[in-house]
């Protein structure tokens, strides 16, 4: 409870110090709303009691008081929600939904990105910065509505304490909106399951990458008739707490409704016997009608503040863990300017959050300053995640990552990112130009037209920029009306981005070229150990290159095998072909397959990689790739 308290006080501080004048007004309005109520009964009260004693000046003017009343309360009423949308709308959107995205985007690894409990808030909270500010206004506003009742009914304790008891009555649509809502709220989290599934399936019965399969596969109709079966589920569920809802809140108002007519009774029957005025009958009719307005209108205002309140648990979550996070981060040591001894992976050991499967298990290895590195091995063997820790997108649980005999945990991981550059497999697609999606790889650069033109030519994309409509400057992404690349072109856009950085201490690639096709690929990366020498020669920069293509690695200073997160082998090509392990193996398959044409389109690689395998105490293969 205090936690909200103190996120309430913080919005409100939010609120006035980015918009005084809005919120100042807002609060105006609202604290105006209260004293309405009394004024306008009390005018009423008035011109009939001068009427009856015959003074007509004094009727009149009252009369013309309340109507005066009246009306000002109904522009209130407008003005306050005009008021409050816009206070809502500039403080949530300008203040509040920046510092929620820059928190996120903030934080130093990327774990997160990967926990399901992180995204499902980040969907909630993501489009809540209205709702949290709204939550806000519309706590004040329910406890406005509070107020007025109490100055209602402080009204009809003055025509007869008895008409207190209509507390009670109209604490029944209260209790009863509550017990509707609960109803509501538990029958949507018991369909939630079958409704993500309808709406996963509506997006793969209409999406395009799916449309294909399904088509080929005669689908259609099946994901149709499951994606109806889940929305029957879902609205089968839902219907039934909404109609148990709507009894509640009948029975609710019905009971409020035999006390509001139990009251007029009694004031009606005093007034017959001479203990009230007609004066007091009025008043009665007017406040115990307006009670009912503001019953209803602070139940409907804590029912939305209720249920804007959605969005904060989530909400409050998320800054904990930020929170926590930033805490965590203690590493202040500056990335070494040059690269002497290398980077030396000390029994690291680690496994995904929340799985039990080990990624990375027991991991030793040295990378020496300057020097190629390629890690092969099958499908999850680790090595994209060998890739992360370097980026320090995680932590080792285990074992230590040292560069030049520095823990990579104590450097600082903006720092290191400066010097860090990286071609990932899951590469991001920028709509942007084609040259803010190359000169992102380096935000300082990002408008150097000369830089972005050289890791342009680096990542051999200078034809493809050249058939862009507008070249560098041609709109990517077809969401924002521009164009849309294939894969290889966004495989190469995102290789260019990587050739940003002139001086990294540490270069990535991983899988770089899997999109591309088998001249491009030879050419690429005959041009990046030409770079990665470079590099090397220049700060000591460790390349790592991650591929599934042997033919590609054969030149590396050091090849490491990974097998199910463990290093099998390790050595030069020449010395694990000399092992006649798993390395010899695969590099003998993939041979083998190119010799007899399965992969006739790297054929032109053939001979090239069978000198490569003609390596010490062995016979050179036959064609391979
Ligand atoms: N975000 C994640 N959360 C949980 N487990 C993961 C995650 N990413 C990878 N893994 C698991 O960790 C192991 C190693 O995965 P990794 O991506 O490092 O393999 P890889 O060798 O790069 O595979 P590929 O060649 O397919 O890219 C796999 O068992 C995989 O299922």
């Amino acid at each position: 409870m205090t936690r909200y308290i103190s996120l309430w006080w913080e919005l409100f501080l939010l609120s006035c110090r980015r918009l005084p004048g809005l919120s100042a007004a807002s609060l105006g309005v609202i604290a105006g709303s209260v004293g309405i109520v009394a004024a306008s009964a009390l005018s009423l009260h008035a011109a009939v009691s001068a009427s009856i004693a015959g003074h007509r000046a004094d009727a009149v003017a009252w009369g013309v008081a309340a109507a005066i009343v009246y009306a000002f309360s109904a522009v209130m009423r407008n003005l306050f929600e005009e008021l409050v949308r816009t206070t809502i709308d500039r403080s949530g959107r300008l203040e509040l939904h920046p510092r929620i995205h820059r928190d996120i985007a903030t934080i130093e690894g990327i774990e997160h990105l990967e926990r399901t409990d992180f995204l499902d808030r980040v969907t909630v909270v993501r489009a809540s910065s209205g709702r949290l500010m709204g939550w806000m206004w519309k706590a004040v506003r329910a406890f406005a509505g509070v107020l007025r009742l109490v100055v209602t009914l402080l009204l009809l304790g003055t025509v007869s304490p008895w008409l207190l008891a209509l507390l009670v009555f109209a604490l029944a649509p209260v209790w009863c909106d509550h017990y509707a809502q609960r109803l509501i709220a538990r029958a949507e989290l018991a369909t939630a399951g079958a409704d993500r599934l309808q709406e996963h399936l509506f997006d793969v019965a209409t999406g395009a990458a799916s449309g294909k399969d399904l088509r080929v596969g005669g689908a259609a109709e099946e994901v149709v008739r499951r994606q109806r079966a889940a929305w029957d589920a879902t609205v089968a569920g839902q219907f039934r707490a909404h109609v148990l809802a709507a009894v509640g809140k009948f029975a609710g108002w019905t009971v409020f409704t035999l006390g509001f007519a139990g009251a007029l009774t009694l004031v009606a029957y005093r007034t017959a016997h001479g203990t009230s005025t007609i004066g007091d009958l009025v008043l009665t009719v007017i406040v115990a009608s307006s009670l009912w307005q503001t019953v209803q209108s602070t139940v409907s205002s804590s029912a939305q503040t209720a249920d804007a309140a959605r969005a904060i648990e989530p909400f409050l979550w998320l800054r904990d863990y930020i929170a926590a996070d930033r805490k965590r981060v203690t590493a202040a040591a500056p990335a070494p300017r040059r690269l002497r001894g290398g980077v030396v992976l000390d029994d690291v050991t680690f496994r995904y959050p929340g799985t039990d499967a080990v990624a990375l298990d027991h991991v030793s290895l040295t990378f020496p300053a300057g020097s190629v590195v390629a890690v092969v091995g099958e499908y999850g063997s680790g090595k994209t995640t060998l890739v992360k820790l370097l980026g320090k997108f995680y932590r080792p649980d285990g074992g230590r990552i040292l560069v030049d005999g520095a823990d990579l945990n104590d450097i600082a991981a903006e720092g290191w990112r400066a010097r860090f550059s990286g071609a990932f497999q899951d590469f991001g697609r920028f709509a942007t130009t084609f040259a803010e999606t190359v000169g992102l790889g380096d935000v300082d650069r990002l408008g150097d037209r000369t830089r972005i033109a050289d890791a342009v030519r680096a990542a051999e994309a200078e034809e493809l920029v050249a058939r862009l409509p507008d070249g560098l400057d041609t709109q990517l992404g077809r969401e924002l009306g521009g164009v849309e690349l294939s894969e290889g072109q966004w495989q190469r856009a995102a290789l260019a981005r990587a050739s940003m950085r002139t001086d990294p201490l540490m270069f990535v690639l991983d899988e770089p070229t899997a999109s591309l096709d088998a001249p491009s690929e030879r050419a690429i990366f005959d041009r990046y150990m030409a770079y990665a020498r470079d590099i090397g020669a220049r700060t000591g920069a460790v390349t790592l290159i991650v591929s599934h293509r042997f033919s590609t690695v054969t030149g590396a200073d050091q090849i490491v095998v990974l097998d199910k997160g463990r290093v099998a082998e390790s050595g030069t090509h020449h010395e694990l072909m000399a092992l006649g392990g798993q390395y010899a193996e695969l590099y003998g398959i993939h041979a083998n397959a190119y010799a007899t044409g399965g992969l006739a389109g790297e054929a032109g690689e053939a001979g090239e990689a069978g000198e490569a395998m003609a390596g010490p105490g062995r016979p050179a293969s036959p064609t391979p790739q």
